[in-house]
């Protein structure tokens, strides 16, 4: 028809580009540090039988090798295949570690039907989600089918730009919290709407991931259950642990495998903010010695201080047997 001859013609990319049906969605997961963004990935991922999906994740920080371990370990082998986008701040550099990500992803592309990819908890959605504007090649392989971002209805912290908003822990609250909640929530998404964020290529600027740490580290050995909860519960809630400049260290997320004395199998710690919890995986620990691996996010923490009252609590353990 003559009509369109006024649309752009699509061109052919090198390779072998996908007929528009064979075009791969794309979803991204946001929401806060420990919102729950991995609970709802691992739902989805045991929910659905008939596709293939291939799952990005972006942890924040340095120590990205131990934590994508951890969440190997925590996913068991649910993931098909494990890709990840260094380089936790996402709101500077994601663009092009993401696209890498993803064209190493497409490579086998005949593998998967979908692509789930959760940004870490600090990330701007808006600058993930830009990349599927700027980038024309990509653009023709996959498509951005959605972001849905999950929110902690105890922590609610950030409303992110959203297609769909979850809110999750509504365990943990009550209906009056609920409720006020949820007016917020509309309140914000009403406000984000025409917000122009992904005219930007570097996205909107990200006020808190310059004062927010991310600090991991590794002690070999075995831990009592009863001195482990009492240094989790100094640091998060007596808030006893000082960085050297004497300010108190604020844990916001919290994620370790860790080495209970006595027990066959790895245990997991999951924390956001006072929260937090051990729960045994179904991991046997091998014949190698066993390695405590934690993460700590949040503000005014100092490595060294916390691996020393670490192994503090490591050697109490020592001391009884
Ligand atoms: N009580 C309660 N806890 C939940 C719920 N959903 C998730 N959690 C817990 O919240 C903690 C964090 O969950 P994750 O799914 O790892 O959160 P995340 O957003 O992926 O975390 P990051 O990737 O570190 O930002 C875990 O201890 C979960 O067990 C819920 O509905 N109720
Ligand atoms: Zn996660």
């Amino acid at each position: 028809m003559d009509e369109d001859d006024d649309c752009p013609e699509l061109v052919p990319i090198a390779g072998n580009p996908l007929s528009p049906g064979e075009q791969i969605p794309v979803t991204i997961i946001t929401g806060y540090l420990g919102a729950g963004k991995t609970t709802l990935l691992n739902y989805i991922l045991t929910e659905q039988h008939n596709k293939r999906i291939a799952v990005i994740l972006n942890e924040f920080g340095e120590g990205s090798a131990l934590e994508k371990s951890l969440a190997v370990s925590q996913a068991g082998e649910l993931y098909e295949e494990w890709l990840e986008l260094r380089n936790g701040c996402l709101c500077c550099s994601v663009k092009d570690n993401g696209l890498k990500a993803i064209e190493n992803l497409m490579q086998k592309k005949g593998k998967f039907d979908y692509i789930l990819l959760e940004t870490t908890g600090l990330a701007d959605p808006g600058a993930v989600a830009s990349m599927f504007w700027v980038d024309a090649e990509l653009g023709s392989d996959i498509y951005l089918d959605g972001i849905v971002t999950v929110i902690d209805a105890k922590y609610a912290m950030q409303i992110a730009l959203a297609d769909l908003t979850i809110i999750n822990k509504t365990d943990l609250v009550n209906g009056e919290e609920l409720n006020h909640l949820r007016d917020t929530v509309r309140v914000d998404l009403s406000q984000v709407l025409d917000l122009h964020s992904f005219d930007n290529k570097d996205g909107p600027s990200q006020p808190h991931s310059k004062s927010i740490l991310t600090v991991t580290f590794e002690v070999a050995g075995s831990l009592s259950e009863d001195v482990l909860n009492v240094f989790i519960q100094d640091l998060l809630w007596e808030k006893a642990f000082k960085n050297q400049a004497g300010l108190p260290m604020i844990v916001i997320r919290l994620k370790g495998i860790v080495s209970i004395a006595g027990k066959a199998k790895q245990v997991m710690l999951q924390g956001v903010h006072e929260l937090y919890e051990l729960d045994e995986t179904p991991q046997v620990w091998g014949e190698e010695p066993r390695v405590n691996r934690l993460v700590f996010i949040g503000r005014n923490l100092d490595r060294e201080i916390l691996q020393e009252q670490f192994i503090l609590t490591v050697l109490k353990v020592g001391d009884r047997t």
